[in-house]
């Protein structure tokens, strides 16, 4: 039977997972424990500030209607919605904005239409998800990776590309697809020498360079405008992903770009065109948000989170004594240029689970999430964290290395008089 079929396979595939230590369950954080692990870097999700300027900005509104009930193309869209877009696009200086419900639609609907036949979408490693599955539903002749942040291996696959005479000529389009801050290892991409060099590369203005600002939007640039606009290179991107899912602390996602690419994706990105728009309570959310961050209200929890990451590291440099003749825990070479701290270990879900059971949230990130060989505990700091709690986790996991290495200490024990014995 059909039905049997498909539930021995996805069991079986299911099982294989476990049998990785890959199995993905829902989890629930307890209440009370310290949120060591959310894109929610200002803390804003749970901000009262922003709670009361939310409910004012919904009273203010008291006939709104409570779901969107069509796509934007049909009965979805919306004064508030169009006004919400223009207001976004002239804090992040872009000529337009185009909101989508994720971030995750607005990379998959981008990438799967805007490069015409033949042409190139050029990625680095590490790019997000929703870029592969908007290349692989994408006309483009050639998808190719580039070394993560190696603004080198970019010019090797850009010189590469350039023996072909239509990217030499300017007929065929390359897109080149980044992210201005990396989630897993949160370091920044060399944003200025990737547009230096594929103007370079490619001078007869095919060369186009999209920038996923997802985790960076909020918390670099002048009052939060992002990496690109930190740069001044806003005339120079093709196009800018803003999500609310992190620092933003609410859900949904706008591409920044040309009023002519607003046009095309209005037309052809499915993931705009068949789903119901978002609904008034998301759209103000977003809004008040971007008052909050226009009026400067959010500058000092910017000041506070990159004064927690100077906390952070001077406090994990404490357990140097601790680490440098195991290979228990690797830590940060330098100061973190971002919130995530990428503690490498080959023992992430020990690691995770002591500080867990302390009371600080923070995540194992195993293969193939991450390369083979680089798991880590991944540990984000926000604004609503303490310099206190961040002592705090600093001492579970000090508080982990040493039983470990007892552990350890106490294992070679029984080995060597293993060995002894058998002598
Ligand atoms: C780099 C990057 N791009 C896009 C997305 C998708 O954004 P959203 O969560 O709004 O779907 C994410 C979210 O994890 C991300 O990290």
């Amino acid at each position: 039977m059909a039905h049997s079929t498909l539930s021995s396979k996805m069991t079986s595939l299911l099982s294989a997972r476990k049998a990785n230590s890959a199995f993905r369950t829902l989890t629930v954080s307890p209440p009370t424990s310290k949120d060591f692990s959310s894109n929610d870097f200002l803390s804003l999700s749970t901000s009262p500030v922003l709670r009361t300027a939310y409910l004012s900005e919904l009273t203010s509104h008291p006939d709104f209607r409570l779901g969107s009930s069509g796509s934007r193309l049909l009965d979805g869209n919306s004064l508030y919605a169009e006004t919400l877009e223009k207001e976004i696009a002239e804090f992040h200086g872009a000529e337009a904005a185009l909101l989508f419900n994720s971030g995750f639609d607005a990379n998959e609907g981008l990438f799967a239409c805007v490069p015409q036949r033949g042409d190139v979408v050029v990625y680095d490693a590490f790019i997000h998800a929703s870029v592969h599955e908007g290349m692989r539903l994408s006309r483009a002749g050639r998808k190719v990776m580039f070394e993560h942040n190696s603004v080198p291996d970019l010019e090797r696959v850009l010189s590469e590309l350039a023996r072909d005479e239509e990217v030499r000529d300017g007929e065929r389009n390359v897109f080149v697809a980044v992210e201005s801050l990396y989630s897993m290892d949160g370091d920044l991409c060399p944003l200025k020498e990737i547009v230096e060099l594929v103007e370079r590369m490619l001078p007869n203005g095919n060369g186009h360079i999209i920038v996923d600002e997802a985790h960076s939007n909020g918390i670099y640039g002048s009052q939060g405008r992002g990496v690109v606009c930190s740069l001044g290179l806003e005339d120079r991107i093709f196009a800018r992903l803003h999500t609310f899912g992190k620092a933003i602390g609410c859900n949904g996602a706008a591409i920044l770009c040309s009023p002519l690419t607003r046009a095309y994706l209005i037309n052809y990105a499915r993931p705009l065109i068949y789903t119901t728009a978002m609904s008034f309570p998301s759209l103000a959310a977003i809004k008040v948000v971007y008052g909050l961050m226009k009026d400067g209200t959010t500058v000092p929890l910017i000041w506070h989170l990159n004064s927690l990451i100077t906390h952070m590291y001077e406090q994990l440099l404490t357990l140097q004594p601790l680490t440098t003749d195991s290979a228990l825990l690797r830590l940060p070479q330098s100061l973190p240029n971002s919130p995530i701290f990428a503690l490498l270990t080959p023992e992430p879900r020990s690691l995770a689970k002591w500080c867990q059971a302390a009371g600080f949230v923070v995540r194992p990130i195993v293969p193939p999430t991450v390369p083979e060989g680089t798991q880590r505990v991944r540990v984000c700091l926000h604004a609503g964290n303490s310099k206190q709690e961040v002592e705090a986790l600093v001492a579970s996991i000090r508080a982990w290395l040493i039983a470990r290495r007892r552990a350890e200490s106490a294992e070679g024990i029984v080995e060597s008089l293993d060995v002894k014995a058998r002598l």
